[in-house]
């Protein structure tokens, strides 16, 4: 570079949607870690909500109650890749969004209208202030909340290996079962008419099937530096 100037790397915004298990949170921090970029877990933030509605008694049967009630806690989430956190009204919920209770009734909450749109405009500010670019997954990231991000990522993987890469974490749990439990959310999460979990029509797929999870990175790190590339 002339007369030594320091070199810029252009900030990038990666939009990474999929159905539950395809490899989303694991791809998504290790390519902003790998690419010095923040990273938002934005499945985390609609965990966090419905945490906050099932610890209040809201009746989530009723999608009345939870609009009413959408705009009261407030959500607040990190964007370092290394040390992904979450906090409600100041509590940290990292541990308690994990449980059954709120992964069988995370679908239900964030189908309610209210609730993606006071989530959206978070993700959209968070996405706004990472001065040097972020890696944001989800949903609908690709199709709603960015649209206008320089990269789209669709993460697909067969049932059966979505199953076993989860039942590998929650020992002792049966794979069919889980493998039924992931294609309920899936169906939810798509049939919603509110910004449903679908693949932009300007995303790239890869499916993850046969891919370690170092291959998936890889593959994303290089569309990534294709992109700040110009090619
Ligand atoms: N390509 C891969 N090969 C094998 N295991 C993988 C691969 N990608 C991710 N995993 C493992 O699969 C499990 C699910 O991955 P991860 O949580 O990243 O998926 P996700 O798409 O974010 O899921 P969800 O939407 O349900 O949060 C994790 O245990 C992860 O280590
Ligand atoms: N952009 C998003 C992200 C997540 N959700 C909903 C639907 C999922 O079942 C749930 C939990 O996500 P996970 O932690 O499994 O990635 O949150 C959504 O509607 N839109």
């Amino acid at each position: 570079m002339e007369n030594g100037a320091a070199r810029t790397v252009p900030s990038v915004i990666v939009a990474i949607d999929g159905p539950s298990g395809t490899g989303k949170s694991s791809t998504s921090k290790a390519v902003a870690a790998r690419l010095g970029l923040s990273y938002l877990d934005t499945g985390a933030q609609y965990r966090a909500i419905t945490w906050w509605m099932v610890t209040n008694g809201i009746d989530l049967d009723d999608p009345t109650a939870i609009a009413a009630v959408a705009g009261k806690p407030e959500i607040v989430s990190g964007t370092d890749p290394a040390a992904p956190a979450i906090t409600v009204d100041g509590v940290d919920v990292s541990g308690p969004i994990r449980t059954q209770e709120v992964t069988s009734s995370v679908s239900a909450v964030s189908a309610v209208p209210e609730v993606r749109a006071r989530i959206t405009e978070l993700q959209r500010s968070i996405a706004a202030a990472a001065e040097g670019g972020i890696v944001v997954e989800g949903r609908d990231i690709g199709t709603t909340v960015l649209p206008d991000a320089d990269l789209k990522i669709f993460l697909t993987a067969s049932p059966e290996a979505r199953a076993a890469r989860r039942s590998g974490e929650l020992q002792g749990a049966d794979v069919n079962a889980t493998r039924e439990a992931l294609l309920k959310r899936d169906a939810a999460d798509s049939s919603r008419k509110t910004s449903p979990l679908a693949k932009a029509g300007d995303a790239v797929e890869v499916d993850t099937t046969d891919l370690t999870l170092a291959q998936v990175v890889e593959c994303v790190v290089t569309l990534v530096e294709e992109k700040r590339a110009g090619k």
